[in-house]
């Protein structure tokens, strides 16, 4: 079987990753790239990483422009996907790497975003809980956000197994890409690096939604979650320190032992053998998930961390694992756990 791809947003950092791993899908067959500033440019100015697409010229974001495909992804800014989704058929699978369809509560969706809210497709984080069946067969996805990728997966088996109390406490590491690839003051080299800094403290980070959705449904109630994001002087990686409270009785072996269970036949997950602790290095450029827990026994709190690469595991590589589970292709076809280093 092969798949025609057209990629919107292929000038950004999301849809050039996205690129680079669909150049080794065996069964994808690349079409149309739009981009919206830079349409009418060849993408080898843009993405100079890229050599085999070097020649492409980019058409203007429009359904006109993405018709005539099996699979369309849309690696577009917030509140761009909904407009250009809903022209194109209800037979093309669409995959969103944007954040439009990930919230299914309208009040969150205005809340944070402050737009009106456009929907709720199939959630493109196939190792929580249900996940993959609903995404098996599906003509949308809507792909996560790259924090909620790294502390979803890290938390999800303390509350799917009873362990921990509804109360996560998160801070997390982010390169500068997650910010995308748009001119922004702060993201100068300058301000970038050298430094660390947090953003969006106290509540305010679009992400929390997202991440109180994914992990309430396991607690059996609705969680809360205290989330801070810093910025660090690396152009990619995310690694994520959470923590809850323990519940009455548990244990570091009943801790160990849930976390060995829900990752057992993971692909992607690895959770590190005891004493080794995930690295943003050892996953770059692979769709690899490094996981480890521990019990802080003084302290009565379960400790799991998680190291992704926010551009592959956190958005392309996510897609793309979604959509081969959508397309019913195996989940790891084209994907690779094998990273750079150093
Ligand atoms: N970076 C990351 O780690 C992650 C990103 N995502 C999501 O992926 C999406 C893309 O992010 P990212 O690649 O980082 O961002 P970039 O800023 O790097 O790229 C944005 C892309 O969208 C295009 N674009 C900009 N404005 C418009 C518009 N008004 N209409 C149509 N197209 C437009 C740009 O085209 P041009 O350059 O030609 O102007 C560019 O191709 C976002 O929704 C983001 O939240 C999700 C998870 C992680
Ligand atoms: C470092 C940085 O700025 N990161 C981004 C998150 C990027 C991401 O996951 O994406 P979505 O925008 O698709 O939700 C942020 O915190 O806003």
């Amino acid at each position: 079987m092969t798949v025609r791809a057209a990629v919107a947003g292929a000038s950004g950092y999301a849809g050039g990753e996205l690129l680079r791993l669909l150049l080794a899908h065996p069964q994808v067959e690349i079409g149309t790239l739009t981009g919206h500033s830079n349409a009418g440019q060849k993408l080898g100015a843009l993405q100079p990483h890229l050599p085999p697409l070097a020649d492409r010229v980019l058409a203007p974001t429009t359904a006109e422009e993405l018709t005539g495909h099996d699979v369309v992804f849309l690696a577009l800014p917030h509140g761009q996907s909904a407009a250009v989704a809903e022209q194109l058929g209800p037979d093309v699978l669409v995959i969103d790497m944007g954040a439009d369809f990930r919230l299914a509560n309208s009040t969150d969706w205005e809340k944070f975003y402050g737009s009106p809210h456009a929907g709720t497709w199939p959630y493109g984080l196939p190792e929580l809980p249900g996940a993959r069946a609903a995404l098996e067969g599906s003509k949308r996805v809507a792909v996560p956000g790259c924090f909620p990728t790294a502390v979803s997966l890290a938390l999800f088996p303390a509350y799917e197994n009873g362990l921990a109390e509804p109360e996560a406490v998160i801070v997390a590491a982010s390169g500068t890409s997650g910010a995308g690839k748009a001119l922004k003051p702060h993201l100068l080299g300058s301000e970038v690096m050298g430094n660390v800094t947090p953003y969006g403290v106290g509540g305010g980070h679009r992400h929390t939604p997202e991440m109180i959705q994914n992990l309430s449904p396991l607690a059996g109630g609705r969680i809360s979650v205290s989330f801070t994001p810093t910025l660090v002087p690396m152009p990619r990686g995310i690694l994520a320190t959470c923590s809850a409270p323990a519940k009455p009785g548990v244990s570091a072996e009943s801790v160990r032992a849930a976390y060995e269970k829900a990752f057992a036949d993971e692909p992607f997950v690895h959770l590190l053998p005891e004493g080794r602790w995930p690295s943003t290095a050892s996953v770059q450029g692979s769709n690899a998930v490094q996981i480890q827990v521990a019990y802080d026994e003084a302290a009565q709190r379960i400790i799991a961390i998680s190291a992704i690469d926010n551009l592959t595991k956190g958005t392309a590589g996510g897609a793309v694992q979604s959509m081969n589970i959508a397309l019913g292709l195996p989940e790891d076809t084209g994907l690779s756990t094998i990273g750079v280093a150093p």
